[in-house]
C-alpha cells in the first residue's frame, strides 16, 4: 500500500499550500503505530550518560535528554534496558586494532608523546584527545551493540537509543566528532541475522561513516539525507553519490541546500523511502535522527521542526518491522532534547503536554518552556525545480535495485 502513498505525493506537494495533503498520506493515527502492541526498549545508564556528559562539543546533553524523557514520565511505558560495555573484540569486527590501541593508550595518563601520533588518527580539533575516550567508546559501542541483539533476539520491535548515532567514524580514525562508528557495528551485528538492512540517515550532515562502510554491498541498503553545499563538512553525499561494485545504487543519497522546511523535507524523503521499501524489501531498520537541521540549532542551516522527523520515522513505523531509533547532532541542546522527547512519545503513541515539565534543568527551556520550536525565517535555498531534479535523480537511481533472492546471511 505503500505504493498509492507514493502517488499521493504528486510533486506539486513540495509546495507549502499542499503541506496538509502529505499530513494524511504520511502519519497514521498514533494509535495504530505502537503504542500497546509492541514493547518499546529505551537504552539507558547512568555510566553512559555521564560518559556522553563528556563529549566537550555537547556537554550536559546526554542528561538533558534522558531527564527531560523522564519529566515527561515516558520512562515509565518503556522497557529500560542497560547496555554492557562493547570488548575489544567487539569493536575489532569494526574499527582497525591500531586506532582501538591508540584510544586505549591514550587512558594512561602516562603517555605524553600521545599528540603526534593523535591527528594520524583524526583525534585533535573535531575530536579531542581526552583520558575517557576510550571508556566512552566501549559504552557507546555496547549501547548500539545491545540495541541490535535486543532485535535479533525478537525480544522487542521498537529500540530507542538517543546516545548513540555516532556516524562519522571511520575505520582507522575519529571524524567530525565521533570516535568508534557504533551504527557500523550494529548493522554488522544485525546482518548475522537480518538478510537486508535498511539504514536511513536524518542528521543534517551526510552519514559518510556508515555509507563508507557498506558501499560495495547490497545487503545494507544506506539512505542519508543532509545539506550539501560547497566547503560544508564533510562534502560527500552527492545525488551521484551511489556506491560501488555490488553495492551500486545501494547508497541513496539526497543533497539538500540550506533553509529547507518540514513541507518540502517531509514529502521528499517520505517519497524516496517508500520508492526504497518496494524496492528493497528491507527486513529491518537503523534511522540515525540527528537534530542539528532542527530550526534553532547554531548549525543555522536547516529550517526544520521535530515534526518532520516524527513524519518520516512514522512512516517507517508504519512498515511493522523491526527498528532500531539513534540519536546523533544536535547542538542547540534543549531543542535535541524536545526533539528527541517529542519522538519518544509519538513512538510510544502518547501526547506530551505543551509545557515543559519542572524538572533538573528546567531552565533551560526559557523564555517560553514550550515543547513547541517555532521554525526560523531563514531563506529557503531549495527552489521546487530543484527539489524536483533532486527526486527524479534519486528515484531514477533506486529504479535500478533489483529484487533479491534471499541468501544465507554470512558471518
Ligand atoms: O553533527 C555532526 C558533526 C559536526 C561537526 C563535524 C566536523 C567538525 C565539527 C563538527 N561539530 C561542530 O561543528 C559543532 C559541534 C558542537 C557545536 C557546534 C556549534 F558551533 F554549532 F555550536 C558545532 N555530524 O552529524
Ligand atoms: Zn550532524
Amino acid at each position: 500500500d505503500s505504493a498509492n502513498k507514493i502517488d499521493r505525493y504528486s510533486v506539486s506537494n513540495f509546495t507549502s499550500k499542499n503541506c496538509l495533503t502529505e499530513s494524511t498520506a504520511v502519519v497514521p493515527d498514533t494509535r495504530e503505530t505502537t503504542a500497546g502492541k509492541f514493547t518499546v526498549c529505551y537504552i539507558y545508564s547512568p555510566d553512559l550518560i555521564e560518559r556522553c556528559d563528556e563529549l566537550h562539543k555537547i556537554p550536559m546533553r546526554a542528561s538533558m535528554v534522558h531527564s527531560l524523557i523522564e519529566a515527561y514520565g515516558l520512562l515509565r511505558h518503556m522497557q529500560v534496558i542497560s547496555p554492557t560495555k562493547a570488548t575489544l573484540e567487539d569493536m575489532k569486527q569494526f574499527h582497525s586494532e591500531d586506532y582501538l590501541n591508540f584510544l586505549g593508550k591514550i587512558a594512561d595518563e602516562d603517555d605524553d608523546n600521545v599528540d603526534e601520533e593523535a591527528h594520524q588518527y583524526g583525534l585533535g580539533y573535531d575530536c579531542p584527545v581526552y583520558k575517557g575516550v576510550y571508556n566512552l567508546a566501549c559504552l557507546v559501542s555496547g549501547a548500539t551493540l545491545k540495541a541490535a541483539d535486543l532485535l535479533i533476539s525478537l525480544q522487542a520491535r521498537i529500540i530507542i537509543n538517543w546516545f548513540g548515532g555516532w556516524h562519522h567514524a571511520k575505520r582507522d580514525s575519529a571524524a567530525g566528532f565521533c570516535y568508534v562508528n557504533d551504527i557500523v557495528m550494529g548493522i554488522q551485528r544485525l546482518r548475522q541475522r537480518f538478510d537486508r538492512v535498511l539504514y536511513v540517515d536524518l542528521d543534517l550532515h551526510h552519514g559518510d561513516g556508515v555509507e563508507d562502510a557498506f558501499c560495495t554491498t547490497n545487503k545494507v541498503l544506506t539512505v542519508s539525507v543532509h545539506k550539501h553545499s560547497p566547503g560544508f563538512f564533510p562534502g560527500t553525499g552527492s545525488v551521484t553519490d551511489v556506491g560501488v561494485g555490488k553495492g551500486k545504487y545501494y547508497s541513496v543519497n539526497i543533497p539538500l541546500h540550506d533553509g529547507i522546511k518540514d513541507e518540502q523535507f517531509v514529502p521528499l524523503v517520505c517519497r524516496i523511502l517508500a520508492h526504497v521499501k518496494d524496492r528493497y524489501k528491507p527486513e529491518v531498520v537503523v534511522c540515525q535522527c540527528g537534530a542539528d537541521g532542527i530550526a534553532g540549532d547554531p548549525m543555522e542551516s536547516f529550517n526544520l521542526t521535530p515534526v518532520a522527523l516524527m513524519k518520516c520515522i512514522y512512516l517507517l513505523l508504519s512498515w511493522n518491522l523491526p527498528i532500531m531509533l539513534l540519536g546523533g547532532g544536535g547542538y542547540h541542546h534543549a531543542n535535541t532534547a524536545r526533539c528527541w522527547a517529542y519522538i519518544t512519545g509519538g513512538v510510544l503513541g502518547r501526547k506530551l503536554a505543551c509545557e515543559i515539565p519542572d524538572h533538573k534543568f528546567l531552565m533551560e527551556y526559557g523564555p517560553d518552556y514550550e515543547l513547541q520550536i517555532e521554525v526560523g525565517n531563514m531563506k529557503n535555498h531549495n527552489s521546487i525545480e530543484f527539489l524536483k531534479r533532486v527526486y527524479k535523480q534519486v528515484t531514477e537511481n533506486i529504479s535500478h535495485i533489483v529484487q533479491q533472492e534471499e541468501e544465507k546471511t554470512i558471518q
